[in-house]
């Protein structure tokens, strides 16, 4: 499928991400909003109508859209995902904050749709994610240490992102078994710590840095996302990629690698 004829629904429409995703969308040639909910009474966003969140059974029936783009919090997404899946319409969500039982409802879904889901739909930061990966292996023993700062509005600590970075760490040192969030104590840090730090700050719209540090040298990998349009520009990639795919469970890295191109 191209931009030529995708048509998508959006949840959270207005968020400050739902509202960034219709707003690319309306400008991107070929894809159309066709339907735009919200939990709260919502004026309508780029000159799309935002209608009652408890319609959208009802509304992706009617409609009958691609690909359902979520960026809401962790509950309604599982909610909506199910929705969709009911549906038959495939789902990309960015929502971050799931406990284990949320993805296992987002898994549930991807066995009768495709489902995509991305911490992070900024190819910077899939970069940054390789580039992490490889560096934590090329110096063994240096201690890594994790910060991310976000305005203070999210809810999430840490970050979906940093929690991905650090799963990444995680799968190439498997001494580092212990996460430190914040530091506030009276002794050294231990070999086997990764100390995680979550700053909430102003309008700051998404910064994450690992720093690895050892033999008297430090190294720091960061990105910096300048605007939310950096996320909802990687999500109509994902959505555009998703539609017409067969059920299951995709990242964003099937997006960037091509996996399933020409499928
Ligand atoms: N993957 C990525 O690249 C990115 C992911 N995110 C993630 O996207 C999510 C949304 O972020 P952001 O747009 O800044 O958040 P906002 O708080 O600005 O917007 C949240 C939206 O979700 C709705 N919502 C929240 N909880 C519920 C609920 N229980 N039931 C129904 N609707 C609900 C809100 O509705 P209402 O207006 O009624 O409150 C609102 O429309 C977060 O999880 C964030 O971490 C953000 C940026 C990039
Ligand atoms: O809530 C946000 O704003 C962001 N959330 C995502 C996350 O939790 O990692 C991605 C981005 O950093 C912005």
């Amino acid at each position: 499928m191209t931009d030529a004829d995708l048509r998508i629904a959006v949840t959270g429409a207005g968020g400050r991400m739902g509202r960034e995703v219709i707003e690319a969308a309306t400008a991107r040639e070929g894809v159309t909003v066709a339907v735009a909910v919200n939990r709260t009474a919502t004026d309508s966003v780029a000159g799309v109508d935002v209608a009652d969140a408890t319609r959208l059974a009802d509304l992706l029936a009617e409609t009958d859209p691609d690909v359902l783009v979520d960026f809401t919090g962790p509950a309604s997404a599982a909610d909506y995902a199910e929705t969709a899946a009911d549906a038959g319409v495939a789902v990309v969500t960015g929502t971050t904050g799931f406990d284990s039982g949320g993805t296992a409802r987002l898994r549930a879904a991807s066995e009768t749709v495709p489902l995509l889901k991305a911490s992070n739909f900024a190819r910077g930061v899939a970069a940054l994610r390789r580039a992490v990966r490889e560096a934590v292996a090329a110096v063994p023993g240096y201690d890594v240490e994790l910060t991310e700062t976000h305005h203070h509005g999210k809810r999430d600590a840490p970050s979906g992102t940093a929690k991905t970075l650090l799963a990444d760490v995680e799968g190439v040192r498997e001494d580092l078994d212990r996460r430190v969030h914040g530091r506030e104590d009276d002794a050294p840090r231990e070999p086997d710590e990764i100390g995680v730090h979550a700053r909430r700050a102003g309008d700051v719209t998404g910064e994450h840095e690992v720093l690895l540090a050892g033999n008297r040298e430090t190294l720091a990998l960061t990105h910096r996302a300048g605007d939310r349009g950096v996320f909802a520009e990687g999500a109509l990639d994902a959505a555009t990629w998703l539609a017409g795919r067969d059920p299951g469970w995709y990242d964003f890295d099937d997006v960037l690698g091509g996996k399933g191109d020409g499928a």
